[in-house]
């Protein structure tokens, strides 16, 4: 099984935001770039907006395709798509799929508590930011 998944790289001056998964679902604990799974009909944008708005409480603005991540977790496969996303700054209220959010600098972000198929996410964010500071 292969479920299409798509995740969002929210900025806001500099920094991104994670959350964590709650305890009880899969992967539960790890921080991850909040989003989730694509609804049959559904474009990549659609579900990123309808996904955040029902986890965050929020309105974002999808604005450019980052990466994909193909990553087997034993009992399924995860196939993540990254996009940088836009909003104006609202109060986050966590909805259940989440236990708590942090917004912190690329480089800041723990390698080791973030969910496995976020890491090329990741590393793709940091070589653009990189890049940009060339
Ligand atoms: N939203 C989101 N899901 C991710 C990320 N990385 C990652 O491995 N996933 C995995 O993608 C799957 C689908 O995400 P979901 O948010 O719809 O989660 P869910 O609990 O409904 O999924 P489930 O049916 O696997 O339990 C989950 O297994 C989740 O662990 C990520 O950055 N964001």
């Amino acid at each position: 099984m292969t479920l299409e998944v798509v995740a969002a790289l929210l900025c806001d001056q500099g920094r991104i935001l994670l959350a964590r998964r709650h305890p009880n679902a899969s992967q539960g604990g790890y921080w991850e770039f909040p989003g989730g799974k694509i609804d049959p009909g559904e474009s990549p944008q659609q579900a990123l907006e309808r996904e955040i708005a029902e986890e965050l409480s929020v309105s974002i603005q999808v604005r450019h395709y980052l990466a994909s991540s193909l990553h087997h977790y034993g009992d399924k496969q995860v196939n993540l798509h990254g996009y940088l996303c836009h909003w104006q700054p609202q109060p986050i209220q966590l909805t259940g799929s989440h236990d708590q959010y942090q917004w912190l600098r690329p480089e800041q972000i723990d390698r080791t508590t973030l969910a496995p198929a976020d890491l090329p996410l990741l590393d793709a964010l940091l070589q653009k930011h990189r890049n940009a500071s060339l």
